[in-house]
């Protein structure tokens, strides 16, 4: 499946961009049957304690909570990662503050070529009904992080350095979860550890603006990642998950300090269809601009 965006061609109208006017979106209103109801039963999500990772006697525990959550939902919340608080509010406070930048200095990096290792866009539907999601979005490169930092926005001023130290602590963290997952499906902690060393670590930073009419629209249309697997950070809740055995939309609640993990495209194949990329959508809400900070964890050169 897509990722959401990447498949998308560029939501600017050929005529607009020609003139230089940006963003003129066909329709942000999604066919009823797709709309979120906005108050979906919320789901039972697998929350996993990592603090045992490294303990002999917990590690097993952990590492079969992790197996049975990538078998059922595909979908976990991770609780003492290892990232810690100031890490996490740094890497969302500059997120919102290079969202609030003036528009000529995001502009810089917009591009309609998504092979771009820093882009900053919209999403667009660009099949039946031409829907636009309501999501701006930068995504870039992270690693290895020194190869990429110095093309990643200048300011705001603390950008790379907050966005950095997330990019980097996530990556341990990442090869930590990569061992537990190939441990879980019995091939052993190391199956992956030279590909992930050589694997792509791409991050998408999505910034849902409240939306007038959230019962019309969504923030990003039903998806699953490409990804081996998402390490996901968000700033208030909005994810929706599909119930694979109804097909029905369950939010997800948001737990202080926890990041999420998706299962992705990736692991699915690896695992002979054992492990399930869970399929997701963002909804909206009237209030608040909602941040959220992807980091697809990839075994994939470039
Ligand atoms: O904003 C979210 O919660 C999900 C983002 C997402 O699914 C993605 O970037 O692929
Ligand atoms: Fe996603």
């Amino acid at each position: 499946m897509e990722d959401g965006d990447t498949s998308s061609s560029f939501p600017i109208g050929k005529s607009a961009q020609d003139k230089g006017l940006s963003y003129v979106p066909d329709c942000y209103v999604v066919p009823p049957p797709q709309r979120s109801n906005l108050t979906p039963e919320t789901t039972n999500v697998p929350v996993v304690d990592l603090a045992g990772l490294h303990d002999p006697g917990e590690r097993s525990h952990i590492i079969k909570d992790i197996g049975s959550a990538s078998r059922g939902l595909g979908f976990f919340q991770i609780i003492n990662h290892g990232v810690c608080q100031s890490v996490l509010d740094g890497a969302l406070s500059s997120a919102f503050d290079f969202f609030n930048l003036p528009m000529e200095k995001k502009l810089e990096f917009m591009s309609n070529d998504v092979h771009k290792p820093v882009r900053y866009g919209t999403s667009l539907k660009d099949g039946i009904d031409k829907v636009q999601f309501w999501r701006i979005f930068l995504k870039h490169y992270a690693h290895p992080l020194k190869d990429w930092v110095e093309l990643w926005p200048k300011s705001p001023a603390n950008y790379r350095e907050n966005m950095g130290k997330y990019a980097t602590d996530v990556r341990k963290l990442a090869l930590e979860l990569t061992t537990a997952i190939t441990e879980s499906l019995g091939i052993g902690p190391t199956y992956l550890n030279n590909k992930m060393e050589e694997g792509m670590q791409v991050m998408a930073i999505n910034c849902y603006p409240a939306c007038p009419k959230p019962e019309l629209a969504l923030g990003l249309p039903p998806h699953s990642d490409y990804s081996c697997f998402t390490i996901l950070l968000q700033s208030s809740q909005g994810l929706e998950i599909m119930d694979r055995n109804d097909g029905t939309w369950r939010a997800v609640l948001k737990l202080d300090s926890a990041l999420q993990v998706h299962v992705g495209d990736h692991l699915e194949v690896l695992s002979n269809g054992l492990y399930k990329g869970v399929v997701h959508r963002v909804a909206l809400n009237t209030e608040r601009t909602r941040i959220s900070i992807a980091s697809f964890i990839q075994t994939l050169k470039i």
